[in-house]
């Protein structure tokens, strides 16, 4: 028997309103247990319109998703979110924020003290335990993005979809945040895909990158295995003939063979 890959998006095709081109078509992506894949592409290529038929946010017009076994129909805990601007509720600490998607998801299989515990396990996970008890409006963008992260991954997810996460930091906050992930998904092998616009990002993080055509009827253009070892180090990986070599292969992808819309003739 074939092995079924972990998450199977087989031809999807996404059509906003009824007579519309498509925005996506017949995108094909398996994605095995434990990968952390990456979508690039230019803004307005559909990388978010992707990641939502994934989250079961959006309906696909053709094609579908299959995660491990069961097809994606709807929302579920086993594909938690973490967006660009965080959403988390503002009247709640950091730790009632995660304590409530844990309650919500693993109310049937934990007890009380042990959503507790689990709780404060994932806020350590994430370096938050001293913040624990502030309200989003009381700490950093970074920190909230973690907290976010940090929700996301007590829900035990089957797979972390990552939209844009650290889009609105400052750069520094931002490779912090990074190599948090990196350290994360090395400890729990979570099957991770992440939409980013930044290549470094993507080299850095991402065991493939898919980088997709520019819109409408965007398709994948190509596919980048990355092959660095792990764990990574960002400053050993900028003078690493590799890093830079697949650095170069993603911007030639999006800068020549597919530069940004109106672009491309100037
Ligand atoms: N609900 C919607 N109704 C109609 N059109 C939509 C809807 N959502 C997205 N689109 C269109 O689909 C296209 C892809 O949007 P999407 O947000 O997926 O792109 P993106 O690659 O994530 O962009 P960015 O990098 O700027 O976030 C855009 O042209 C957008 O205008």
């Amino acid at each position: 028997m074939a092995m079924q890959p972990f998450l199977d998006i087989s031809d999807v095709t996404v059509a906003f309103g009824r007579s519309r081109v498509p925005v996506l078509n017949g995108i094909d992506l398996k994605v095995a247990r434990g990968e952390y894949v990456s979508v690039i592409g230019h803004s307005g290529c559909g990388k978010s319109t992707l990641l939502n038929v994934v989250a079961g946010l959006l309906p696909a017009s053709g094609g579908g998703v299959v995660l491990d076994g069961k097809e994606v129909s709807d929302p579920g805990p086993d594909r938690a979110v973490v967006f660009q601007n965080h959403s988390l509720l503002p009247w709640l600490t950091c730790y009632e924020n995660i304590r409530l998607a844990v309650d919500q998801t693993l109310s049937k299989s934990l007890s009380r003290a042990e959503r507790h515990e689990w709780t404060m396990e994932n806020l350590a996970l994430v370096r938050m335990t001293h913040a624990k008890d502030r309200r989003p409006n009381e700490i950093s963008g970074g920190m909230k993005q973690r907290i976010g992260i940090g929700r996301a991954l007590a829900m035990k997810p089957k797979v972390l979809l990552l939209d844009e996460p650290f889009g609105a930091l400052d750069a520094l906050t931002r490779a912090h945040l990074q190599d948090q992930v990196m350290a994360i998904h090395a400890e729990l092998g979570t099957t991770v895909m992440m939409i980013t616009h930044d290549v470094d990002e993507a080299v850095l993080l991402s065991d493939r990158i898919v980088m997709l055509t520019n819109g409408p009827n965007a398709r994948i253009g190509e596919i980048l295995e990355v092959g660095l070892a792990r764990p990574r180090d960002r400053l050993a990986l900028v003078a690493d003939p590799r890093f830079i070599a697949a650095r170069a292969a993603v911007l030639e992808f999006l800068h020549h063979r597919h530069a940004a819309p109106g672009l491309a003739a100037a």
